[in-house]
């Protein structure tokens, strides 16, 4: 089956509003290319303003982040509704950074997750593993028990729609991309826990990205493996680099 590929910019805790505004009318001529999804992952106060800069592009515009509850007393957090109302279809769920620095699990990330799809809401669902980790030979069994836990009583309909970042944290921000054979063994890995959980039909369906460092010049090998249909990408997205990595087939 052929997944079309989906490249996507996270930018973290990056870009004031003006600025994110700036930044798109910069990467709108740079990342023209039908042949893949492109989509920026935005802070919540730009993602208005977002939208309205890449109107009429190909550039969709995504949250970085969600909280599993509709509305209520949640300071500072914000909901499916809100996302929705402004337009937004993808959202990154379960970031390494928000799992260390914001107590996120792989129970919030499954109710995250659930809460999305009820919205029409795409998770982008990370996972990954520490160096400690890769280094233990634990990195599968790690990245199974996310996406195990994540994937709960998510239908298959709704998995086959989902895309799933995988993201070494060693790699993250770091320059350290992983080797392509180390990033396309385990999203092979994952889209067989997938087959586990569903069936194989699901598994060839759904995207898998892979995230940590990647840039320019390691784009067109990661993204030619097997298992891998795009990238999760953090500090090369908030630079004209992005537009090269979108073009990576060209
Ligand atoms: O979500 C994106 C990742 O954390 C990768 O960030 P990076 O490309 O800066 O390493």
């Amino acid at each position: 089956m052929s997944r079309k590929k989906i490249i996507a910019g996270n930018w973290k805790m990056n870009m004031t509003p003006s600025e994110a505004v700036a930044l798109i009318n910069t990467l709108k001529p740079l990342v023209q290319n039908d042949e893949v999804d492109v989509l920026l992952c935005v802070p919540a106060i730009d993602i208005i303003p977002a939208m309205e800069a890449a109107k009429g592009t190909n550039i969709q515009i995504g949250a970085e982040n969600m909280y599993f509850e509709e509305k209520g007393a949640y300071t500072g957090e914000i909901s499916p509704n809100m996302l929705v109302d402004a337009g937004v279809k993808y959202v990154i769920i379960g970031h390494s950074e928000r799992r260390e620095y914001f107590a996120e699990t792989n129970e919030t990330v499954n109710k995250k997750v659930l809460k999305a799809f009820e919205h029409g809401i795409t998770p982008i669902i990370c996972c990954g593993e520490s160096l400690t980790q890769r280094e233990q030979g634990i990195t599968i069994d790690w990245i199974r028990q996310q996406i195990k836990v994540a994937f709960l009583n998510v239908t298959a309909d709704q998995a086959k729609t989902a895309v799933i970042a995988y993201e070494p944290i060693w790699a993250i921000g770091t320059g350290k991309v992983a080797t392509t054979e180390q990033a396309q063994e385990v999203c092979a890995a994952i889209r067989a826990c997938i087959s586990e959980i569903y069936d194989e039909a699901t598994a060839a369906a759904i995207r898998i990205q892979y995230g940590g460092s990647v840039s320019a010049a390691s784009a067109p090998e990661l993204f030619a493996q097997a298992d891998i249909d795009g990238g999760l990408v953090g500090g090369a997205s908030l630079k004209p680099d992005f537009g090269a990595i979108v073009n990576y087939n060209k």
